[in-house]
C-alpha cells in the first residue's frame, strides 16, 4: 500500500482506517510503505519482488508518481481513489471514496492499459491520464487558489472562469506521427490517454486507454467568448464536433509553441514549456481493479 494522506485535501488520510479495516475484512495480506514522496515510494517499491502488487491510496497524482517503477518492473497497480479529481480512476468506473468497491474489484480480471512517455528536457516522464498545455494548465494552477469550500468539479468550474479572464494564446505547430496536424494560434492543447481531467471534465470522450493510441485535442484560434462556448460543449461532450476544435489520434505527437506555455502532466503542474514530444507505450501498465471503461 502506498498511502498519500494529503490526497483529496486530507480525505485519504481520514479514510485510511476504513481502508485498513476493509483490507482485513476481505482477508488480504498487506503492508503499508511509509512513503512521504513519490520518489521515496518508487525506491521502496523497487526493493520488493515485482510479483507483489501495489495499491495507490490517494488521487491520480499518487498513482502517477509510481509509474516509472511499475513500467520497469511490470508490477500490477490497484487504485483506491481518495483524491480530489480521481479522473483516471473515475473513467475506469471506480467511484471516489468507495473503498469497499475498489478493493473488491481486485478479484476481477486485470487489464493492460497504455502509458504516455513524455520527453522533457531530455528526461522521460510517464503519464497514465494525459497532459495539457495553455489554458488547461492555467486552470490547474488556479484550482489551487479556489475557495476551500468548493469540492472537485466546482473547483474546476471556478478555475475555468478565472482562467478565461487571463486567456493567453500563442502560435502552435503540432506534428502527429511525422505528419503536420495543425499550425496556427491556440490557447490549449491536450494529449490524452484517459477521457477526462479536472474532476470530471470530459475533454477527450473518444479516448480508450487500451487502444495503443494517444488522443490530441486542440483549441484552434479561440478567443474568450469562443472558448467559453466550446467549454460549455465539453460539459455535453459535444465539443469534438465544433470546427474550432482539432481532434486526432496517433502514436507520437510533438507540440511546438512559439512562446513558453504552462503545462500539467497527469494534473501536476510542470512549469512553462515550449516543446514537448509524447509517445504512446501500448499496454505498459497492468491495472488490477480497472474493470471496463465507462
Ligand atoms: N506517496 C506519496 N506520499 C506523499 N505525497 C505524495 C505521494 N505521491 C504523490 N504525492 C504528492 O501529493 C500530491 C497530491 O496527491 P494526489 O494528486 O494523489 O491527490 P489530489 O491532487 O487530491 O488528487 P487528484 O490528482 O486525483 O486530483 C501530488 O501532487 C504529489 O506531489
Amino acid at each position: 500500500m502506498v498511502l498519500n494522506p494529503q490526497a483529496g485535501r486530507g480525505r485519504a488520510g481520514r479514510l485510511w482506517p476504513q481502508v485498513q479495516a476493509e483490507l482485513n475484512r476481505q482477508g488480504r495480506a498487506w503492508q503499508l510503505l511509509p512513503t512521504e514522496s513519490p520518489e521515496l515510494a518508487r525506491s521502496m517499491l523497487a526493493r520488493l519482488p515485482a510479483d507483489q502488487p501495489v495499491l495507490a491510496v490517494g488521487g491520480d497524482g499518487t498513482a502517477s508518481g509510481l509509474l516509472p517503477e511499475l513500467a520497469r518492473s511490470g508490477r500490477g497497480l490497484g487504485l483506491v481513489p481518495l483524491g480530489s479529481g480521481n479522473d483516471f480512476a473515475g473513467m475506469l468506473g471506480l467511484k471516489a471514496g468507495d473503498v469497499t468497491g475498489a478493493l473488491r474489484r481486485l478479484d476481477g480480471p486485470e487489464r493492460a492499459v497504455d502509458l504516455i512517455s513524455c520527453e522533457l528536457n531530455g528526461q522521460e516522464r510517464l503519464l497514465f491520464n494525459g497532459m495539457g498545455m495553455g489554458f488547461d494548465a492555467q486552470v490547474a494552477e488556479l484550482m489551487r487558489r479556489a475557495p476551500a469550500r468548493l469540492g472537485g468539479f466546482q473547483r474546476y468550474l471556478w478555475a475555468v472562469l478565472a482562467g478565461l479572464r487571463d486567456l493567453n494564446s500563442a502560435p502552435l505547430t503540432v506534428t502527429l506521427d511525422g505528419q503536420p496536424l495543425y499550425q496556427g494560434r491556440s490557447c490549449l492543447a491536450a494529449v490524452m490517454n484517459g477521457t477526462r481531467y479536472g474532476g470530471g471534465f470530459r475533454i477527450s470522450p473518444g479516448s480508450d486507454p487500451a487502444d495503443g493510441l494517444l488522443n490530441v485535442v486542440l483549441g484552434a484560434g479561440l478567443g474568450r467568448a469562443e472558448l467559453l462556448g466550446v467549454l460549455l460543449k465539453v460539459l455535453r461532450a459535444s465539443h469534438l464536433r465544433d470546427r474550432r476544435v482539432v481532434a486526432a489520434q496517433g502514436r507520437e505527437v510533438t507540440l511546438r509553441w512559439a512562446s513558453r506555455m504552462p503545462a500539467h502532466l497527469d494534473g501536476e503542474l510542470a512549469g512553462e514549456l515550449s516543446e514537448v514530444r509524447l509517445r504512446v507505450k501500448p499496454g505498459a501498465l497492468r491495472l488490477l481493479n480497472a474493470g471496463s471503461p465507462q
